[in-house]
């Protein structure tokens, strides 16, 4: 089976969900719907399922699949991006042919977390994974959570897998985010939500920002504005989502976009421990400031 989004390619803005939990700490189903429904609504490209956004380290293989069938169903159609855990390989693989019989637009895939291996290591790791799947890979690049540094001779050599066809940016690295852009090979996609109007600025093609729960709309507009050379719009745009998502990383993500969201009725806030709801002097902060940046936002 081929995806069913071939020529749709990595563009324009992905939400990375969080996964609500209801009061007993199961997935709440409904609300996911919900969340992905209002989603859909404001103009963004698609989605990611089981990213670090969905605490997919804190899911075990069935409630990932649970969360990713909701998600789908949620929204027929809409592109979703299935994200991949691991690094046991074989282990892996598994769950990648069991994907292959799903619509999804493609898998986000890390590094394997912990065990730090080489560049050749890597390739083979990357590669195989690839030849697996029936779906595109974006290379979900975030040397901060797996400590494995992809150079960029891997990431073009990478490139050259014909499914291999986008990357997550959070590598923190200008240099070869620029150097990705140039040679064309991958699609550049904003990992650090920060960055977000940086690398649009460079020529990359989007973003997969958790921020972007609050106001998809206006960051989709922004990245028209970008792509259509008005700068000026864009800045004003950005300079009033940035106190946002600025606050959106001063605890661990998703604590305090989940926060917000339990703010806005749609969830409740609580994480899978080890991780921990967002403190109360943040969700209070968060609830001011984004009161500030919509009224911002409405004056522009
Ligand atoms: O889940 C994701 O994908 C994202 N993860 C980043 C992180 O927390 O490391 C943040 C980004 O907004 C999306």
């Amino acid at each position: 089976m081929s995806s069913p989004h071939p020529s749709a390619g990595f563009s324009g803005l992905w939400i990375p969900l969080v996964t609500p939990f209801d009061g007993d700490g199961a997935i709440d189903h409904a609300a996911l719907r919900a969340l992905v429904q209002r989603l859909r609504s404001g103009g963004i490209a698609g989605v990611v399922a089981c990213g670090s956004t969905g605490e997919a380290a804190a899911l075990d293989t069935a409630e990932q699949d649970a969360a990713l069938d909701a998600v789908l169903a949620a929204a027929p159609g809409l592109p979703v991006v299935m994200g991949l855990s691991g690094y046991h390989l074989g282990h892996v693989l598994e769950r990648v042919r069991g994907w292959n019989t799903r619509p999804l637009a493609g898998l986000l895939v890390p590094a394997p977390h912990y065990i730090r291996p080489s560049q050749a290591g890597l390739l083979q790791w990357f590669r195989t994974i690839a030849d697996a799947s029936m779906h595109p890979l974006i290379i979900y690049d975030i040397p901060y959570r797996t400590g494995a540094t992809l150079e960029l001779a891997t990431l073009q050599a990478l490139a050259e897998h014909p499914r291999i066809r986008a990357i997550k940016d959070c590598g923190g690295d200008a240099a070869k985010t620029q150097a990705l852009i140039s040679g064309g090979r991958l699609q550049v996609l904003a990992g650090e939500d920060a960055q977000i109007l940086s690398t649009l600025a460079l020529g990359g093609s989007g973003a997969i920002a958790a921020s972007a729960h609050w106001q998809p709309a206006r960051f989709a507009e922004l990245m028209r504005c970008v792509a259509t050379g008005d700068l000026p719009r864009a800045r004003a745009l950005w300079q009033a989502l940035l106190p946002v998502v600025q606050a959106c990383f001063t605890e661990p993500n998703p604590a305090p976009i989940k926060a917000l969201l339990a703010q806005q009725g749609e969830m409740g806030a609580s994480l899978r421990a080890p991780m921990e709801h967002a403190s109360t002097g943040l969700a209070r902060r968060l609830a001011a400031l984004a009161a500030a940046q919509e009224a911002a936002l409405n004056r522009l």
